[in-house]
């Protein structure tokens, strides 16, 4: 099942530290305060001194998501994602290829870690997914990619909040949908292609939302977490009620 016990909105907020350095993502963690539990940390601090901060954020009680979207031979993705299992991080993710998922699933086996599969990027359209190569669209790739993940035993997929609701058909209540691709009313795409905001992706199935440039570029980004979750928790609520 996905989760014996209901989740607070406040921890299906994943806020992406996307921030050069490490002394700016310990002055981010401390604006934000408690509006925030969960924190990603991608390539960007993560190769910048990011992960002892990583298990620093841990040791305080927050939730991490390591952010490295692994894709390699079997081998070394196993013994890869080996070397992160025992960090005490929440989530790992990899690319959705079969070889990989099922090297990342051997690889954190016995520990805690969650891995989640990377199904099609949500700065991606068809076009850029002709452009790579690929025969299918995104909404039969991601959906593809969702049903190995699935069979393979991985605990979760990242894909934008617009796969969501058919995702759930294919994987069930069994496996958590991560969504990026958030934006709140009125902020800026960027480079994102697939977005929603945060109440029609909870609306959608989404279980945790991670949101990047909206928080850490925000004039007040506690303000703009907590607005987030309070989103968050109406939609929830409205599930709820409808599901009754
Ligand atoms: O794996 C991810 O987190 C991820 C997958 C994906 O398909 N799209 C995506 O945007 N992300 C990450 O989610 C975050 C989104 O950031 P913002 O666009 O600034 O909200 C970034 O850190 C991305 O690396």
């Amino acid at each position: 099942m996905e989760n014996p016990l209901p989740i607070d909105p406040k921890d299906r907020l994943i806020v992406a530290l996307d921030v050069p350095t490490v002394s700016d993502a310990e002055a981010m963690v401390s604006r934000i305060g408690p509006a925030a539990t969960f924190y990603k940390i991608g390539y960007q601090l993560g190769l910048a001194g990011g992960l002892p901060f990583a298990a620093g954020l841990i040791a305080a009680g927050k939730q991490v998501f390591l952010d490295f979207k692994l894709h390699d031979i079997g081998n070394t993705i196993t013994h890869g994602v080996a070397s992160v299992a025992n960090m005490g991080a929440t989530f790992l993710t990899v690319h959705a290829y079969p070889q990989t998922m099922k090297a990342a699933a051997e690889g954190a086996r016995g520990s805690k870690l969650k891995i989640l599969a990377v199904t099609v990027l949500t700065s991606y359209d068809d076009k850029d997914l002709v452009e790579a190569g690929y025969a299918l669209s995104v909404g039969p790739l991601v959906a593809k990619r969702a049903a190995q993940a699935r069979a393979i035993g991985i605990d979760g997929l990242v894909c934008s909040p617009e796969e969501a609701a058919n995702l759930r058909g294919i994987v069930g209540n069994d496996m958590s949908l991560v969504t990026p691709g958030i934006r709140p009313a009125g902020s800026a795409a960027g480079d994102q292609k697939r977005i929603m905001t945060p109440a029609r992706a909870i609306a959608a199935g989404a279980d945790y939302l991670v949101v990047g440039r909206p928080i850490v570029e925000a004039a007040d980004p506690k303000a703009a977490a907590a607005a987030i979750v309070d989103e968050i928790a109406q939609a929830k609520a409205q599930q709820q009620q409808q599901q009754q």
